[in-house]
C-alpha cells in the first residue's frame, strides 16, 4: 500500500488566495490514472492520497492566527478554514474522477482529535475499509479539535505518518515543488537518517504556511519505520512505478 501526499505548493498557486495550478494537479491526476491502470506489487494494497492546503487553508488559518498548536473557538474561523480546504479536496476529486479513479473524500476534521499533549489520534477504519473495496481515500490538511485549544490544524505531513503508521505503508511518498530537500548548495541530498545532520539547511516553506514547511516534513517522517521519499512533480510517476526518486528519509 501506498500513501502519497501532493503538496499544497504543487497543486495550488501558493502565493495567490484560493487559486489551483490547474496544469500540475492535471499532470499529478494524470500520474495517479496511468499508475492505478498500470497496477504493479506497490498498489496491490492500494493507495491512499493526501493533500495539502498550499494557498486553500494557509492564508485563512493566518489571518485566524490558527495554527498546529494555538487554536481557535470561532466556529466561523474553523468553517473558513475547513470549508476552504473542502473546496481544494473537491477540485482533487474532480481532477481524479476525469480520469476514472474511484477517489473518496476523507474528511479529518470529522474523526480526529488532538489530546492535551497535542497527541494525534486519526481513526483509519474507513480509510482500511475503502481500501479493501477498491476506493481510494483522499484526506487533506484540516482544522482539528484539540483538547484545551479550542480547534488547532492538522498538516497533511502530520496525517501520511499517522495512516502510514497505523495502515503500515509499503512506501510513502511526498511530492513537492522542490526535487527533494536541498543541501546548502540547493543539491538534492540523496538521504537523511537523522534530523541534526540537516537541521542548518531545513526551512520553513517560502510562502504562507502555518505548519513548519520542510522542517516538519522532515521530523514527520524520520519518526516512520518505513521509508519516505520527497521528490519533486516530475518524479511522481517513477514514484509510482517503484523508484526512490529525490531524498529518502528514514
Ligand atoms: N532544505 C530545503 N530543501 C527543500 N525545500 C526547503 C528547504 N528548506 C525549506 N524549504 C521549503 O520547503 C518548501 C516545501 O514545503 P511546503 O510545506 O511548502 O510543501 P508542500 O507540502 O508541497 O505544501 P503544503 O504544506 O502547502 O502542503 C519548499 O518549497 C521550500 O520553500
Ligand atoms: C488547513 C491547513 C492550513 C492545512 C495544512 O496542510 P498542509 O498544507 O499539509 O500543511
Amino acid at each position: 500500500m501506498i500513501v502519497l501526499k501532493l503538496g499544497g505548493s504543487v497543486v495550488t498557486d501558493k502565493d495567490r488566495a484560493e487559486t489551483l495550478d490547474g496544469a500540475a494537479l492535471a499532470r499529478a491526476a494524470d500520474a495517479i490514472a496511468a499508475a492505478l491502470d498500470a497496477g504493479g506489487d506497490a498498489l496491490a494494497d492500494g493507495l491512499v492520497i493526501v493533500h495539502g492546503g498550499g494557498s486553500f487553508g494557509h492564508h485563512n488559518a493566518s489571518e485566524h492566527g490558527v495554527s498546529t498548536t494555538g487554536g481557535t473557538h470561532d466556529a466561523g474561523a474553523v468553517l473558513d478554514i475547513h470549508g476552504a480546504m473542502t473546496t481544494l479536496n473537491r477540485f482533487v476529486l474532480s481532477r481524479l474522477h476525469e480520469r476514472d479513479v474511484a477517489a473518496v473524500p476523507v474528511h479529518p476534521f470529522s474523526g480526529g482529535h488532538r489530546d492535551g499533549e497535542s497527541e494525534l489520534t486519526l481513526p483509519t477504519g474507513q480509510v482500511e475499509t475503502l481500501l479493501a473495496e477498491g476506493f481510494v481515500p483522499v484526506l487533506h490538511g484540516d482544522v482539528i479539535a484539540h483538547a484545551g485549544e479550542g480547534v488547532t490544524i492538522v498538516s497533511g505531513d502530520e496525517l501520511v505518518a499517522a495512516l502510514a503508521r497505523d495502515l503500515g505503508a509499503d512506501r510513502i511518498g511526498l511530492c513537492s515543488t522542490v526535487p527533494g530537500v536541498l543541501d546548502d548548495e540547493d543539491a538534492v541530498i540523496d538521504r537523511i537518517g537523522s534530523y541534526d545532520d540537516v537541521a542548518d539547511v531545513l526551512g520553513e516553506s517560502d510562502s504562507t504556511d502555518v505548519t513548519g514547511g520542510m522542517a516538519a516534513k522532515v521530523r514527520a517522517l524520520l519518526e516512520l519505520e518505513a521509508e519516505a521519499s520527497i521528490f519533486g512533480l516530475e518524479d511522481l510517476d517513477g514514484f509510482l512505478a517503484g523508484a526512490d526518486p529525490g531524498t529518502t528519509i528514514g
